[in-house]
């Protein structure tokens, strides 16, 4: 098969940031993607609906004319959350999900919860209406290894939260292992999980071996080789539960490479191309649409997009700039180490 239309993609975790790198990144989402679930975690974060109304307006006042692209928008809980604000701005349309970021686990997240227990009233709340949680799932300790700290969230946080409120309704995000692959396809209900494009194409090898190479960087940060693996076959296999959500998540690159870089890769131009790559490899382009178009909606009650997408295999290889320009600095584009043939058409 050297062609292949989808319904188009959505993107179900998407850093757009805001300001100039905002207009400098949106187009590439916009030109791929119909919706996109909007991350909250700028300075300072999407707390409250009338941040979340804000946010929307700058993006949609940046959105270059015929481009159709719908923000999806979510809140970034904090223990001050108050559940009626966030039951209001759900039941109006403007907030689709909230989301819940460990104090200290990701870029931007000091905001974010320390203590569950101070939290439950919003979550409690959001069970009731039927509102989903996105969750990035690492504990913060500085005791547990960096590479088991999604495993870890899973047996001490994540699991006891589901006993507690089973009707919540939550996505993983970002899921890295096999632990995490293995947790949700043996949930009985209301636990789904995106995957990134990236952890579908590299390990830890990309970002240690031979030289640190900060633009692999991101968090959680990739896994040994085994949980990629474990990650391609949930992603390829059709279970609905498991769909993309890219976390395109741009920084300029002196913030990338310097002493203490920032953790975010930017995928958006190329991960349609990237994806169909790697369901090739894997003998399931019969599965992307699922994965990409399909399983995210139903998920989060909307309709399948009704425009398509065309994406070709071509001859030679497709390049992408290695870097693009914004109006607050150089971004770096997701390098996927392997010659890449899938063009959008
Ligand atoms: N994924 C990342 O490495 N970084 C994200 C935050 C996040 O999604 O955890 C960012 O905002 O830069
Ligand atoms: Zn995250
Ligand atoms: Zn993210």
């Amino acid at each position: 098969m050297d062609e292949i239309t989808l319904p188009k993609p959505d993107d179900w975790h998407l850093h757009l940031r805001d300001g100039a790198m905002l207009k400098g990144i949106l187009p590439f989402s916009a030109k791929h993607f119909a919706r996109a679930i909007i991350m909250p975690n700028l300075v300072p974060p999407v707390v409250t609906a009338t941040d979340a109304q804000a946010y929307r307006d700058r993006i949609m006042a940046v959105l270059p004319q015929g481009l159709d692209f719908t923000p999806l928008m979510t809140l970034y809980l904090t223990e001050g959350t108050d559940p009626a604000d966030v039951a209001a701005a759900h039941a109006s349309g403007l907030v689709t999900a909230v989301k819940l970021y460990p104090a200290g686990a990701t870029t931007n997240s000091h905001s974010g919860v320390r203590d569950l227990s101070k939290v439950m009233p919003v979550l409690e709340k959001m069970a009731e209406i039927g509102m989903p949680l996105c969750i990035h799932g690492e504990v913060t300790s500085s005791d547990v290894d960096i590479f088991d700290r999604e495993a870890v969230f899973i047996e001490t946080v994540l699991d006891p939260l589901r006993k507690r409120l089973p009707d919540l309704k939550i996505t993983l995000e970002h899921v890295t292992t096999s632990d995490g692959v293995d947790y949700v396809s043996g949930a009985d209900k209301n636990l789904a999980a995106t995957i990134t494009t990236h952890h579908l194409m590299i390990n830890r090898n990309a970002i240690l071996a031979g030289g640190i190479k900060p633009h692999y960087y991101c968090l959680p940060v990739a896994k040994r080789e085994s949980h990629r693996l474990a990650l391609r076959k949930a992603a390829t296999s059709g279970d609905p539960r498991f769909f993309l959500g890219t976390d395109s998540a741009p920084h300029v690159d002196p913030l990338k490479e310097c002493g203490c870089g920032c953790a975010g890769i930017f995928t958006a131009i190329n991960t349609l191309s990237c994806l169909a790559h790697v369901f090739e490899e894997e003998s399931a382009l019969d599965k992307l649409a699922g994965f990409a178009s399909v399983s995210g909606p139903a998920w989060y009650g909307l309709p399948v997009n009704t425009d398509t997408v065309t994406l070709r295999k071509r001859s030679s290889p497709v390049s992408w700039p290695a870097k693009i320009e914004t109006g607050d600095g150089p971004v770096t584009v997701f390098d996927p180490m392997v010659p890449v043939h899938w063009e959008v058409a």
